[in-house]
């Protein structure tokens, strides 16, 4: 089985020759304006460069308005919206048509009732990523290094296209993988120096760890 990496939260040029360079599917861009990991969107679109034909750029927005939203898809071109705020079906049905683009819908979750939340954005959103709830004080919906159970995602349909996210790094993404067995994996803070800055020896430690975990599933 194939498994999509996404690496969330790029700013700078060596990032993203990283993330590339470890073969990377997904590549994110935070247009949350309280994040460290903000990026304008102009500068998204020159970063975004790199990725054409080898990885997709997703946009990540938190219940972002339709100025910003045409804001974002002029300046960096996304091949795909992350939405990781409260946004509903009809909303995400509603961007779907509005920019002709695939929709990853974010649910936040703790326990294995809350992935009933996804029921009514089934056949409505492209893709599903689970990712932990904020800690309690936290001012950013994603990027906060917290983990969940990943147990409670062995329940889920065999089918549904989702990615694992919240807390990874390399000394745990391999647990992840053997518990979960999702068909893609999401990490920001797990491979930064400090908030917001992305540390390209970490983000090859990373993808070694999944290279390692993945080897030694198929011995
Ligand atoms: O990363 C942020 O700063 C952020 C801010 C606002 C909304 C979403 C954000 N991140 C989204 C992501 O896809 C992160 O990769 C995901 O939450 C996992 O982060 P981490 O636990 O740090 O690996």
């Amino acid at each position: 089985m194939t498994l999509d990496i996404k690496i969330c939260g790029l700013k700078t040029d060596a990032a993203m020759a990283a993330a590339l360079a470890g073969g990377a599917s997904h590549v994110g861009f935070i247009f949350f304006a309280k994040s460290p990991r903000y990026v304008e969107p102009a500068e998204a679109g020159r970063l975004r460069q790199a990725a054409t034909g080898r990885a997709k750029a997703v946009a990540v927005t938190v219940d972002a308005d339709d100025a910003f939203l045409d804001e974002i898809v002029a300046g960096m071109q996304p091949d795909m919206l992350q939405l990781h705020g409260a946004e509903t079906p009809a909303r995400v049905a509603e961007l779907k048509s509005r920019y002709g683009l695939p929709v990853m819908k974010v649910l936040s979750v703790s326990e294995a009732a809350d992935i009933e939340r996804i029921k009514p954005y089934i056949g409505i959103a492209d893709r599903f990523m689970f990712d932990a709830k904020p800690p309690k004080g936290s001012q950013l919906p994603g990027g906060n290094g917290v983990a969940f159970d990943w147990r409670i995602l062995t329940g889920l349909d065999a089918g549904l296209d989702y990615m694992l996210s919240g807390g990874l790094n390399a000394a745990n993404v391999g647990d992840a993988l053997r518990l979960a067995n999702p068909p893609g994996i999401d990490i920001s803070s797990g491979v930064e120096s400090a908030p917001g800055v992305k540390d390209p020896a970490l983000i090859e430690q990373f993808f070694r760890a999944v290279r390692t975990a993945r080897d030694d599933r198929a011995a």
